[in-house]
């Protein structure tokens, strides 16, 4: 049997799947998490802890079809200086309940589109972050990149508030993949914010590209990759598009009938991989090339590779400290998701308390599958006694609990001493494997396409 035909009998082609950038998923938060409980969390955080923080920019200059993130569009700045205002109350208010001796290991700008501040804002807020807590010695500062809305002064005021990492969405080069999906970005005007970065002392970029758009083919997918390569990113991430209009209301924009069907997608994801790994990347996770040499590359090898709201990372706190509307915390006690309407979130920064709405408070069956789950998501393995010695669990009883799985999986999974493994295709199906230690999945469950 061929390994196409091995996956088809496993239902992958049509299974849908979280993407367990958290466990449990996002959709499964509940009201029982508010702003009292998240002040006590703050405060139970140990003196002299690492922490990272994340924080949200809401607003686009342009909303891209394909794009199911938290985003509105603005074509002023006029929303942006009471949000930068709002988001300053948010820090003040965790201030107030964070002890003051922890460093901050990892900042992320993230949005939505945070290069559409305009440089002096940026000076503001990097002025805020300066503030807030101390950075630890290696701290990385990373910052989700537009290149079609973005300049040298930007770049510069980004540079000079600490940013020494960049993420640069790209998602696709062919002009009609871009046309379908409502993102016109040339290659040139990429290439060169790619060397203004470069030149001003950001050496470590990544780029989002996708897999599974409308139009695209194996011939288009190359074409695109090799533009990727030509640029020598140190990271890719390669998603694959997740169609949910139901969700994401503006996917409606996108042709449903020009949308490459699960087999057609397994053929570019293979295409995009194979490219990567030929030009020397190192195959990360499920969705990463890193160049050897990067961090996340060593990461991968010395098996501290992690897993977060913005999908691998080689961050190693188990604090992270999200801050604007929508934005998720993790704290070792439980999740807590911010309002995602700008004015809800304003409302509630108003009042003095954390803007929390809905999160997860983690029993410690929780805690054991999340540990379960991110290790099978990183490593493609479940490692018994590892799990055994973090949990308190003998490893007979936590073989109990995963044999299953090897037997469910007979094609892609093996049983090997103490470690269940994935074997073949393990970034395809481990998706659906983690599924299977999800105490919350729902068959009906209206999640992303596993493949
Ligand atoms: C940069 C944009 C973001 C991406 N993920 C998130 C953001 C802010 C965080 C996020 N991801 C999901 C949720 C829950 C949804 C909610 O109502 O709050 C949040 C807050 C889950 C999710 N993300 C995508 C989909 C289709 C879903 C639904 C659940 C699922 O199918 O697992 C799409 C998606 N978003 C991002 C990526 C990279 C991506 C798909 C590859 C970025
Ligand atoms: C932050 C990154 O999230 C990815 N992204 C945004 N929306 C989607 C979607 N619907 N499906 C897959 N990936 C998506 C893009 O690649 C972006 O650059
Ligand atoms: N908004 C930026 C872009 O599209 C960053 C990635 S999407 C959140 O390029
Ligand atoms: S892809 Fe980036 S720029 Fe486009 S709508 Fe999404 S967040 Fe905004």
């Amino acid at each position: 049997m061929s390994s196409i035909e091995r996956l088809r009998r496993l239902g992958l082609f049509d299974a849908r799947a979280p993407r367990y950038t958290s466990y449990p998923p996002a959709n499964h938060f509940g009201e029982n998490v508010g702003p009292n409980t998240v002040a006590h969390w703050l405060q139970a955080v140990p003196s002299g802890a690492r922490v990272s923080l994340y924080l949200h920019i809401p607003y686009c200059r342009r909303l891209c079809w394909f794009c199911a993130c938290r985003t509105q569009g603005t074509s002023t700045d006029r929303p942006l200086i009471p949000y930068l205002d709002q988001l300053r109350a948010e820090m003040a208010i965790v201030d107030a309940n964070l002890p003051k001796d922890v460093v901050l290991s990892h900042v992320h700008l993230g949005g939505g589109t945070p290069t559409l501040l305009p440089p002096e804002m940026i000076r503001d807020l990097g002025r805020d972050i300066a503030a807030f807590r101390p950075w630890a010695e290696d701290c990385e500062f990373s910052v989700e990149i537009d290149p079609t809305e973005v300049d040298k002064p930007r770049i510069e005021a980004l540079q000079e508030i600490g940013m020494n990492r960049a993420s640069i969405g790209v998602q696709d080069f062919d002009p009609s993949v871009q046309e379908c999906i409502g993102r016109i970005q040339s290659f040139e005007q990429t290439r060169d914010v790619v060397e203004m970065l470069r030149d001003s002392g950001v050496n470590s970029l990544n780029m989002d590209i996708l897999y599974g758009l409308p139009h695209q083919d194996k011939g288009r997918m190359a074409d695109s990759v090799q533009k990727v390569l030509s640029l020598a990113p140190d990271r890719v991430a390669l998603y694959g598009y997740a169609h949910v209009p139901w969700m994401a209301k503006r996917q409606v924009m996108i042709p449903s009938d020009a949308l490459p069907n699960a087999e057609e997608r397994l053929h570019l994801f293979d295409t995009a991989r194979r490219l990567f790994v030929w030009d020397g990347y190192r195959e990360i996770g499920i969705d990463h090339y890193a160049r050897e040499g990067d961090s996340m590359a060593e990461a991968d090898r010395s098996n501290t590779l992690r897993r977060n709201f913005q999908g691998y990372t080689v961050d190693d706190s188990d604090l992270l400290i999200g801050l604007g509307a929508s934005a998720i915390s993790r704290y070792p006690q439980g999740f807590a998701q911010n309002h995602s309407t700008s004015s809800r979130y304003a409302t509630a920064i108003a009042e003095g308390r954390p803007a929390t709405v809905r999160g997860h408070a983690m029993s410690p069956e929780d805690l054991l599958r999340s540990d379960m789950i991110e290790m099978l998501m990183c490593r493609f393995e479940l490692d018994l006694d590892e799990l055994s010695a973090r949990h308190g669990i003998p490893v007979v009883e936590l073989r109990e609990r995963v044999l299953h799985i090897p037997r469910d999986f007979p094609d892609h999974v093996e049983e090997r001493g103490n470690r269940i493994r994935l074997t073949e295709n393990a970034r395809l199906v481990a998706r659906l494997v983690a599924a299977e230690l999800d105490q919350y999945a729902m068959p009906e469950g209206r999640h992303s396409r596993a493949l």
